[in-house]
């Protein structure tokens, strides 16, 4: 036997009564996981919104950190989490509602009141393990300090010490650093060169690469995520970078991968000092001094309306163009001779000088990945041969050109995962160039931005490697 339309409605009717009596709070979201309906606990969890103003929304809008749409995405039930609200522990119960053919029609979560109390030993042993997580997490960023400092930079050209007089400026002010340069010029180098030289060396020095965290989690990785928040166990209450920086110095790498949306927190950050938690409503003052740095042509992207003008200015105030290697030529026999040096000592063998013939080829070259492949060179040429000095031929082959005297270049290889290398290399070469930046390349490679950025690094490619 079964129940009419009208006796179906109203069964519903009083189960949804029964559930607000039994739960703390309770939501619906339809098929696009968009509000249908709160419970008035849930309005009150809340702060008391109207649910006429939140119903058609999508539900990430009411509840930042939903795990609705997962389950309306994934047909999975999320049978028991703990979230936190406030100084409250809740069980949650997440469950996909579907239709009589079986198609999700929407999802319900709800929180039985009281429930935690039974479960309080498990509750606890859980926030322990979260709260030792978090201290893990920071202690691990903040371990990561400086690396450099200024006597490992090395350079004689004007150019390059003109580098080392903003650098020492920079140390003695605390305004932001833009720093501008092509990949590999020493930018992240540079950074920690400058927090090394600064008042605040015995503060911590962190850093962020916005090129390679996926842009839905950023907000989080800087900002940090509520404790008061509705939260899954994916995302936890945590510190973001700004608040692991305080009194230190915060390196935002690739910034002008930033997505415009977050520029505007940004800025306000910048400006104010003060930092908005995802989750929160409420503002935390951090002390944190900003350097920044792109390869990409900043002022350009602000003209086409893809960085914001005004935190370009707040970060412009003192910004440092890092010369690309093949504009400073009279630098590469310091720079080869030192890695020479370095790789001896890493590698415990002789030392060994390069022929002249060899730092013509170097010097000839136009270092598309600059300091950083210059240092990869090197190592090839130690790699590849086993003579006491580094000549021509080793440098030839390890830049993949003719040799001269051409019986001294290395044979193509025939290994398949060389040739998969190569071709994906060319690839992202060649979708770099068609598309003109990173998120359409990705797109047109069907890979994610962060997973393109770390195969760009893999391969050596940075903006200058697309051309
Ligand atoms: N002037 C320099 N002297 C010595 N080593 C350098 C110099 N510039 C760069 N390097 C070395 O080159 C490598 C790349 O430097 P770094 O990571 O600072 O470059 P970057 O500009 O931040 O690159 P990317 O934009 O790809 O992140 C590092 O191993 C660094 O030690």
């Amino acid at each position: 036997m079964s129940l009419s339309a009208e006796e179906r409605l109203s069964a519903a009717r009083s189960l949804l009564q029964m559930v607000e009596e039994m739960i703390d709070g309770a939501t619906i979201v339809d098929h696009r996981s968009r509000v249908v309906w709160f419970s008035a606990g849930q309005l009150a969890l809340l702060g008391g919104v109207r649910l006429s103003d939140v119903v058609g929304q999508d539900i990430e809008r009411v509840i930042p950190h939903s795990r609705l749409r997962e389950v309306v995405e994934t047909g999975q039930p999320q049978p028991l989490d703990i979230i936190q609200y406030g100084d409250t522990s809740l069980l949650v119960t997440r469950l996909p509602l579907r239709d009589e053919t079986g198609t999700i029609i929407g999802a319900f979560a709800f929180a039985l009141k009281n429930s935690i109390p039974h479960l309080r030993p498990i509750a606890e042993r859980v926030h322990q393990l979260q709260s030792r997580l978090a201290r893990m997490e920071q202690a691990l960023s903040t371990t990561r300090s400086h690396r450099y400092t200024s006597e490992q930079i090395l350079g004689a050209s004007a150019a390059m010490r003109e580098v080392g007089r903003l650098l020492r400026r920079a140390a003695d002010v605390r305004s932001p650093v833009l720093l501008l340069g092509e990949t590999g010029t020493g930018k992240e180098m540079i950074a920690h060169a400058i927090h090394a030289a600064s008042g605040r060396v015995n503060r911590p020095f962190v850093a962020i690469n916005v090129a390679a965290v996926p842009e839905n989690l950023l907000e989080a990785e800087f900002f940090g995520v509520a404790p008061g928040a509705f939260t899954g166990a994916a995302r936890q209450p945590r510190p973001g970078k700004f608040q692991i920086a305080h009194e230190g110095t915060l390196f935002l790498d690739e910034i002008g991968d930033m997505p415009l949306a977050l520029q505007a927190k940004l800025l306000r950050a910048l400006q104010d000092g003060e930092v908005e938690p995802v989750g929160s409503n409420q503002l935390a003052r951090v002390d944190v001094r900003v350097i920044a740095a792109t390869s990409r042509p900043l002022a350009d992207m602000v003209r086409a309306g893809t960085f914001r003008q005004d935190l370009y200015y707040r970060l412009n105030v003192l910004s440092i163009r890092l010369p690309p290697l093949r504009e400073r030529a009279g630098d590469i026999e310091l720079l080869a001779g030192k890695f020479s040096e370095r790789i001896a000592q890493s590698f415990a063998v002789a030392f060994r000088p390069l022929s002249r013939g060899a730092l013509d080829l170097l010097e000839a070259h136009t270092w598309p990945g600059n300091v950083r492949e210059l240092a990869n060179v090197i190592e090839q040429a130690y790699v590849r041969s086993e003579s006491d000095r580094i000549d021509a031929a080793d440098i030839a082959a390890a830049l993949g050109i003719e040799a001269e005297p051409s019986a001294a270049q290395t044979p193509p290889s025939t290994r398949l995962s060389d040739a998969v290398e190569d071709l994906e290399r060319r690839m992202i070469t060649d979708a770099l160039r068609r598309c003109g930046n990173r998120q359409a390349a990705a797109r047109a490679l069907g890979i994610s931005r962060s997973n393109l950025y770390a195969k760009m690094q893999r391969h050596g490619l940075g903006e200058s490697g697309t051309g």
